[in-house]
């Protein structure tokens, strides 16, 4: 067992057990939102599959058109339509106009268009008071080519690129499983709400902040409920859990005497590591368990989503291959000081303004006040032995996922 790692030694141990292969599935686009796709997809068509116009107004060629202006108009006769979706049959000579709405293709000999508010209809003639320009023609595959690659095995689907998915033609997409996460609580001390809480006792928050941030990161929490610190209520519970792809559990990993994930995991699994050098979340341990990744979360409130989202939310992103990173880093100026801790890389909760490009403390930064997740939007990091002063630069990374 390796122990006192530094964050960037532990995160690539934790990274290393991601090795991927979850299952393929096949899903209709209502039900793909979110998911991250299993192939590369490749466009069926070309959109628009012709040339069309961008406007509603009359078709023509541009060359009858030029220096039509309110004083001198220039007249075309109008030899018909094309409505989105029915084209125009014929084609287009000199002299001559057909009415075409947005997404029309561009009739035949007409190689420009001239918007509908430049223009008076009169029966069968248009009068145009400015030239028809080609800039409103949206050339054939302006926006895709068939045979083109636009999405990619590991790519989030997100609302934009589902809407791409289906305007390349597609209906159905392989997409991979989401991962099955299992969330265990421990301590004789908690209490599921809605119970009542007895002296000494604490409502298990961990599971729900957990279950969010599981959901956010793509995966699918499998609520294990808490179990009291023994440790045959702690194997007898993962006994019943199902097949997971990570097992995260919460409390029990410090040096107290009642700390049992830590001793059921020596025992029964093989740790890889306990102890990071950073604040919070020191005493986080990572395990295997038969094949099982287990994230031992140090049970602290704040402890448990800051290790989550360091560790879980990129082992997560790994193993569905995700082409996007687990979080974004950023820098902002700093509002108020911030305390840094000898030998440990520290990550206090703050308020970022991306606005305003500024950071600020969310006050108590305690582990255990879940206040400061609840309504931070952002970790400070600090360097090892580094506190930061107001006003100062300091490297943020934002609690939502910013490109
Ligand atoms: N002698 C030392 N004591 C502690 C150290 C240390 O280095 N030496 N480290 C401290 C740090 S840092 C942390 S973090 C905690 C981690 O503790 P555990 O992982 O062992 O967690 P517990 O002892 O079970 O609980 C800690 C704390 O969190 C509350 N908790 C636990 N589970 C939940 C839950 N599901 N929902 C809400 N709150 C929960 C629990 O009641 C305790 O208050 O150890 C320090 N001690
Ligand atoms: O490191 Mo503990 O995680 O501060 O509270
Ligand atoms: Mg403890």
């Amino acid at each position: 067992m390796r122990t006192n790692l530094s964050v960037e030694e532990a995160l690539e141990l934790v990274l290393a057990e991601a090795k991927g292969g979850l299952p393929v599935e096949e899903l209709p686009l209502r039900e793909a939102f979110g998911r991250v796709l299993a192939e590369d997809l490749a466009s069926l068509v070309d959109h628009p599959d012709q040339d069309d116009t961008a406007v509603d107004g009359y078709a023509c060629r541009a060359e009858d058109t030029l220096g039509a202006s309110p004083e001198t108009p220039v007249r075309l006769k109008v030899i018909g339509e094309a409505p989105a979706g029915r084209p125009f049959p014929g084609e287009v000579g000199r002299g001559e106009a057909v009415a075409v709405y947005t997404g029309a293709p561009v009739p035949k000999g007409a190689d420009a268009v001239v918007r509908v508010e430049d223009t008076r209809r009169e029966g069968d003639w248009v009068l145009l008071f400015a030239p028809a320009s080609p800039k409103d023609i949206r050339p054939k595959g302006d926006d895709l080519r068939r045979g083109e690659v636009y999405l990619r095995r590991g790519d989030l689907l997100t609302p934009g690129r589902l809407g791409l998915a289906a305007a390349m033609g597609h209906s159905r997409l392989k997409v991979f499983r989401r991962p099955r996460v299992g969330i265990l609580s421990t301590g004789d001390e908690v209490v599921e709400p809605g119970e009542p809480l007895p002296f000494g006792g604490v409502y298990n928050s961990n599971a729900y902040s957990l279950l969010g941030l599981v959901l956010e990161a793509g995966g699918e929490p499998v609520l294990l409920g808490k179990v009291p610190d023994d440790p045959e209520a702690v194997l007898g519970r993962l006994g019943e859990a199902g097949p997971l792809d990570l097992l995260l559990t919460s409390g029990g990993v410090s040096m107290g005497e009642y700390d049992v994930v830590r001793k059921v995991l020596e025992r029964h699994g093989e740790v890889v590591f306990w102890k990071v050098r950073q604040q919070p979340g020191g005493p986080l341990l990572f395990a295997r368990l038969g094949g099982l990744p287990v994230l031992g979360l140090p049970g602290n409130p704040v402890s448990s989503m800051v290790t989550f989202f360091l560790y879980g939310r990129p082992f997560l992103f790994w193993l569905l291959g995700r082409t996007d990173p687990p979080y974004g880093r950023l820098k902002a100026r700093a509002l108020t000081p911030f305390k840094g801790a000898k030998g440990k890389k520290v990550f206090r909760r703050g308020v970022l303004s991306l606005a305003e490009g500024t950071v600020r403390s969310t006050g108590n930064q305690s582990s255990g006040v879940l206040r400061s997740m609840a309504f931070g939007n952002a970790l400070v990091v600090l360097p090892p032995d580094q506190d930061a002063r107001e006003g100062e630069e300091v490297e943020v990374i934002p609690l939502t996922f910013v490109p």
